[in-house]
């Protein structure tokens, strides 16, 4: 049952010798949040995963979870639970021996582990496979024993790093519908560390982007994407356009650059590339200073009034749609 608990960071800070991982982060995830930690690699996302979880030693600072200090606890004694990219099932325990492993380390005894184990299994649609081992288990049932052993702990806070990176496009897909499920079924927090932006967009009611050790900007999901503050952010999140105007540089979505004659419009480009999209239609064009921009049309919009390559264009937008970025 979910306890309700907010989870905080204050300061917290990794280093390695003279490397600084984690630069003073400080963030509050309220309880029961499912919140994805991305940025480009080595920026300090796992790092930062290890140390709620206590696998890392914090440098400075703190986690607090329901504002109780747990930087210095046991991994078992923290309320946090973590699932590993590689699942790190014990390769000679049955699946249900591996659900209920950290039960059998607390002593609790085995008709009561199997019960739990059972349940666990239940939860994450694995029922059926108790007595295999994890070698006769595709990727995708892999992944959900190492959920359902993550979980039997009954965390307040599920630590996920990059889990979906193992499996293949397709099932990725299903999985992090199932990682959904699972989350508001549960009621508890879950905090994901992922390179994918679609996957941080699809999954996540809070994002934290981070860059150099550092958050550059974090947030629920939508204020983010709507309104990136720095040219990091906008490219990083993608589907956005980083144009570099006389008043200072601006965001711009692809969506909401319109195509149109090139007098009297914002700015004026010649086309470089058309990609046909299916549902859309990508447009880029050069414009002055070097720079190139891209318009995302629906196909009807396109074929309405179709553009060759090397046509001059004019780009518009609504000022509405244009964010000032700090850096
Ligand atoms: N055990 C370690 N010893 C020394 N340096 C480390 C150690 N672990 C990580 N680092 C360094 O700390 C920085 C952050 O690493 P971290 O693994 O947290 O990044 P990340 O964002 O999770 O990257 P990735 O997406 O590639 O996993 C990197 O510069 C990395 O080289």
């Amino acid at each position: 049952m979910a306890r309700d608990l907010d989870l905080e960071f204050v300061s917290l800070t990794k280093r390695y010798g003279d490397t600084i991982a984690v630069d003073a982060v400080s963030y509050h995830f309220g309880a029961g949040t499912y919140a994805c930690l991305l940025g480009p690699s080595g920026c300090g996302k796992s790092s930062t995963l290890r140390m709620v979880a206590g696998h890392e030693s914090v440098s400075d600072g703190s986690v607090l979870l329901g504002g109780r200090d747990i930087s210095h606890l046991p991994p078992a004694k923290r309320g946090t639970a973590m699932m590993f990219q590689n699942y790190a099932l014990f390769p000679h325990l049955s699946v249900a021996d591996n659900v209920a492993f950290s039960l059998k380390m607390k002593g609790v005894d085995a008709a009561v582990r199997a019960r739990h184990a059972g349940e666990m299994l239940e939860l994450v649609d694995m029922s059926g496979f108790a007595d295999r081992l994890p070698a006769q288990l595709s990727g995708g049932q892999q992944q959900r024993v190492a959920l359902a052993r993550a979980l039997i702990t009954e965390p307040d806070v599920l630590l996920l790093d990059e889990p979906l990176s193992a499996l293949d496009p397709f099932l990725r897909i299903r999985m992090r519908a199932e990682l959904k499920r699972l989350q508001r079924e549960l009621g508890i927090t879950f905090i994901h560390v992922t390179h994918g932006q679609d996957e941080a967009l699809a999954l996540a009611d809070e994002i934290v982007v981070m860059n150099d050790a550092r958050i550059e900007q974090a947030g629920p999901t939508r204020a983010v994407f709507d309104a990136p503050k720095t040219a990091f952010v906008a490219r990083f999140l993608g589907s956005h356009n980083v144009i570099a105007l006389a008043e200072g540089k601006v965001a711009v979505r692809s969506d909401a650059l319109r195509i149109g004659a090139p007098e009297g419009a914002q700015l004026q480009g010649k086309i470089t590339n058309i990609e046909y999209q299916g549902t859309h239609v990508s447009l880029t064009a050069a414009i002055a200073g070097a720079q190139e921009v891209t318009a995302l049309l629906s196909d009807k919009d396109f074929f309405g009034a179709p553009k060759d390559l090397g046509e001059a264009v004019g780009l518009n937008w609504d000022s509405q749609a244009a964010h000032a970025l700090s850096a």
